[in-house]
């Protein structure tokens, strides 16, 4: 692995996350080329320094952006980045295939996919070891983070000389780094809150309150948490920026695509309907159903995303949601965690 400064990096993917990333490497003294398939928005960027996904943000003069693929290899980057969503993974990577394996690679998505996380999706896309690909998750909506606004995020990689290798390339004084090894506690922290954001948006759609809002957000960690530990994961990632800093802030602002969602199914409309409201892609809308997939092949129960299953899926609406969740029986309070 090399040991020198990363100075180049490209992002793959120009929606909101892709093209705040970039600004956060530029401010952290790296040269930068950002690609995204649209070459209007990619005009834009280059020309006025502007992007529809970041509505009063001037982005930086030094940011480069193309919208042709070859171009990202000829760029010689040391890291790439990847900010696309989970359902193109493999269509827009395809290009880069056998060609970055010397590249340290970085995952800003937050999936999943038939019971693959996105850094194994990622590497087996780009043909790379699954160490190459090191996950950045934590409280990190684009829009707050591109008015650099201070936030701090989880930068995960088994091996910890990469992850504060990647930590260092993206420190920019107001976006924080913290180094983890744990991987897969910090993608299943990422992927499960999103759904979670959809009940408590469609209970804050329906008008109910910080009581009902806050016992689906506690109720949520704890079946976060569960899968977690099925997993492997470590139960302390579920207590950091990765876990509840994440899913308090996807389950609270309306910057988020999948608290919006959510709101839009608890005020009546339908999938479909909100859907085409959302102001960009909602991961929990395509990763809910892996998500309780996941968690029954582990046997670890999960009420609050099996009925959001039902909802994006299965027709039901917020209400009877709201009934089926309070309908359960008794339980212990706590994660209670199934012991072999
Ligand atoms: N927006 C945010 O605040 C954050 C987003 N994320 C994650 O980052 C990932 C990307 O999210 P955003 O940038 O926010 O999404 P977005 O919806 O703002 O933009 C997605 C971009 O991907 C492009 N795209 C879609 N399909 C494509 C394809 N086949 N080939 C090439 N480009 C394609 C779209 O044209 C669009 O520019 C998601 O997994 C999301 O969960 C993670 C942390 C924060
Ligand atoms: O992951 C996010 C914040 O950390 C972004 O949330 P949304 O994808 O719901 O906008």
């Amino acid at each position: 692995m090399p040991s020198e400064k990363i100075q180049r990096a490209a992002v793959v993917g120009a929606g909101a996350w892709g093209t705040t990333f970039a600004q956060v490497l530029c401010d952290a003294g790296l040269e930068v080329l950002l690609w995204g398939r649209d070459p209007k928005l990619i005009e834009t960027i280059n020309e006025v320094h502007t992007s529809k996904y970041l509505s009063g943000i001037v982005l930086p003069e030094n940011l480069r952006a193309t919208s042709d693929i070859s171009q990202v290899l000829e760029f010689s980057p040391q890291m790439l980045v990847v900010a696309i969503p989970s359902s193109a993974i493999e269509q827009a990577l395809l290009p880069l295939a056998g060609q970055v394996s010397k590249l340290e690679i970085v995952s800003l998505v937050k999936g999943l996919k038939n019971g693959h996380f996105m850094s194994e999706l990622i590497a087996h896309t780009l043909q790379v070891p699954q160490a190459n690909v090191t996950v950045i998750s934590g409280p990190n909506l684009a829009g707050e983070i591109a008015a650099r606004q201070p936030a701090a995020t989880v930068v995960a990689n088994q091996e910890i000389e990469r992850a504060q290798r990647v930590a260092e390339a993206c420190d920019a004084g107001y976006f924080r780094p913290y180094i983890s090894t744990d991987v897969i506690g910090c993608e299943i922290g990422g992927v499960a809150k999103n759904v979670i954001a959809l009940a408590v948006g469609a209970a804050t759609g329906m008008g109910l309150g910080k009581n009902t809002q806050s016992t689906l957000i506690t109720r949520g960690l704890a079946e976060i948490t569960r899968l977690g530990l099925a997993l492997g994961a470590n139960g302390e990632t579920f207590l950091g920026l990765a876990g509840i800093g994440d899913l308090t802030t996807t389950c609270s602002s309306q910057l988020s695509r999948n608290f919006t969602f959510g709101e839009n199914i608890g005020k009546g409309l339908s999938v479909q309907q909100a859907l085409g409201a959302s102001r960009g892609v909602a991961e929990g809308v395509n990763s809910c159903d892996h998500v309780l997939a996941l968690a029954k092949e582990n046997g670890v129960d999960m009420p609050i995303t099996e009925a959001v299953v039902d909802v994006v899926h299965n027709n039901h609406s917020a209400a009877q949601m709201g009934e089926r969740l309070l309908g359960r029986p008794r339980k212990m309070d706590g994660v209670e965690i199934q012991l072999a």
